[in-house]
């Protein structure tokens, strides 16, 4: 068979990461996809130190001219961001060739359309490394579990975030330090902004809510809250109730509709999640038939992200010459059979609450706290007054709550902040069981 021709648009972290990988293992590579595959066209704006490109590869730094050249087969998109990525997809779908990508952003905002301009040619876009790097979720999500009615999903899936709540968790680095390490090592976005405010995990969770539930992406309907705000007592307290703090992507399946939501979140500290550590990424599915799955490996950085990349080039080239209507939907469920399950505003979304407040260490005010509380029905699980003096002569008070919908939590939080014994904002984390 004819080797399958590939042009890399972006040759930065994961494009040389694909690069090396695709020339390192290209025999057992073509043994696999039972043709072999060849770079033969790179567009970057950079060179990049780690890639040996040699002679045989035509090098440009117009990545739009590469999706419309006739001599490549497969256009694997790797620079990144809305604007130019989404002109180089739809250019290379107007000219019937496959896409690779690992662009999430993309794909969470305008997977829709791409999605729809593709099967109308009837190309691939196969988008594995978008979600949770070198972890084969989607393969997994869209064909291992098909026969599951899924119920829900939680996982860490931001590699730089988790990294800098374990360093500063482990070491009492700085944030600021850790996330210069995240950068120089390539795991973070062009704007780190996305990773430490959850922008980047709610792309990623758009994209699993949509594969799980066959809904279409409706990244906009996301709830995002990033880890800025996290501070060293919250992950002390926590620890004290036998909790850790992860930041978590979690898509749920109710009566209602779908939960769809990006926070920290404080899980018992026996759950596998709860032991995922650094750039590594874990992804938990709920099926009824299965019951739960884990799904674990590195989240981002060059090789474990090109590891998702080569297997989506090899799977398109497999499956080039098979009838387009036989191929996996791109979004798991045939586009026609997609369902309208609205996704549910957080006011909506019940979970447990952690609440710490500083009051004035006054008699009374615990009482009034708690009588704030039971108005609304809210439970206490456990209450925690320490006796140390930690704001402007406040002491800090940490609540745990049984399970109440948002919209009411957010009621009994303005009541209390309006005491005067406390000062507010008070903090907020949701806790969950995953069990
Ligand atoms: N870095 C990681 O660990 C992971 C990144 N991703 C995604 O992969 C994509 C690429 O990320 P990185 O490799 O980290 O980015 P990067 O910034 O290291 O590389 C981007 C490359 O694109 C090139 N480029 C940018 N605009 C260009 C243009 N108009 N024409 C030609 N070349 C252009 C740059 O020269 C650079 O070589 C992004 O969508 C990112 O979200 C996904 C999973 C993990
Ligand atoms: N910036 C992302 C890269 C992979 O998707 C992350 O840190 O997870
Ligand atoms: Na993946």
């Amino acid at each position: 068979m004819k080797p399958v021709k590939v042009g890399i648009c972006g040759l930065g972290t994961v494009g040389g990461g694909t690069f090396n990988v695709l020339q390192r293992n290209a025999e057992e590579i073509a043994r696999r996809a039972g043709r072999a595959i060849e770079v033969t066209h790179i567009a970057t704006r950079a060179p990049n130190p780690a890639c040996d490109v040699g002679d045989s590869v035509q090098v440009c730094d117009d990545a739009l001219a590469l999706a419309s050249n006739p001599d490549i087969d497969i256009i694997v998109e790797l620079i990144g961001g809305y604007d130019m990525a989404l002109k180089i997809v739809m250019e290379a779908i107007a000219n019937g060739k496959h896409v690779v990508t690992a662009n999430k952003a993309l794909i969470a905002v305008h997977g829709n359309e791409i999605f729809a301009a593709a099967r109308e040619k009837g190309v691939m876009v196969a988008y594995e490394a978008s979600v949770a790097g070198g972890i084969p979720i989607i393969k997994a999500l869209r064909e291992g579990l098909a026969a599951n009615r899924v119920q829900w999903v939680a996982g860490i899936i931001n590699g730089t975030g988790n990294f800098i709540l374990t360093e500063m968790r482990d070491k009492g680095r700085t944030f600021d330090d850790v996330l210069a390490e995240a950068q120089a090592l390539g795991y973070a976005e062009a704007d780190p902004t996305f990773d430490v405010e959850g922008i980047d995990a709610a792309h990623k969770l758009t994209i699993l809510a949509s594969i799980a539930f066959g809904i279409p992406l409706q990244f906009d309907k996301a709830y995002t809250e990033g880890i800025t705000k996290l501070t060293t007592a919250d992950v002390n307290y926590a620890e004290a109730f036998g909790y850790r703090i992860k930041h978590l992507g979690i898509a749920r399946r109710t009566e209602q509709g779908v939960e769809l939501r990006v926070h920290p979140t404080l899980i018992p500290e026996d759950r596998l999640l709860a032991n995922v550590h650094g750039v590594m990424n874990a992804v938990m599915v709920n099926g009824d038939a299965v019951g739960s799955t884990l799904y674990y490996g590195a989240g981002a950085g060059a090789e474990p992200t090109a590891s998702a990349v080569v297997a989506d080039i090899i799977d398109v080239a497999r499956a080039v010459s098979c009838d387009p209507d036989t191929r996996v939907p791109h979004l798991a469920f045939r586009s026609e059979a997609l369902s309208d399950l609205p996704v549910l505003p957080v006011g909506e979304v019940e979970t447990a609450y952690y609440l710490r407040l500083h009051a004035q260490d006054r008699p009374g005010v615990l009482a009034r706290v708690a009588s704030i509380l039971s108005e609304r029905g809210i439970n206490i699980e456990s209450i925690m007054q320490k006796d140390v003096e930690e704001q402007d002569g406040l002491v800090p008070i940490i609540i745990l709550t049984h399970r109440v919908r948002e919209q009411r939590m957010n009621d009994a939080i303005a009541a209390m902040e309006a005491l005067d014994e406390v000062s507010s904002p008070l903090m907020r984390i949701r806790v969950e069981q995953l069990n």
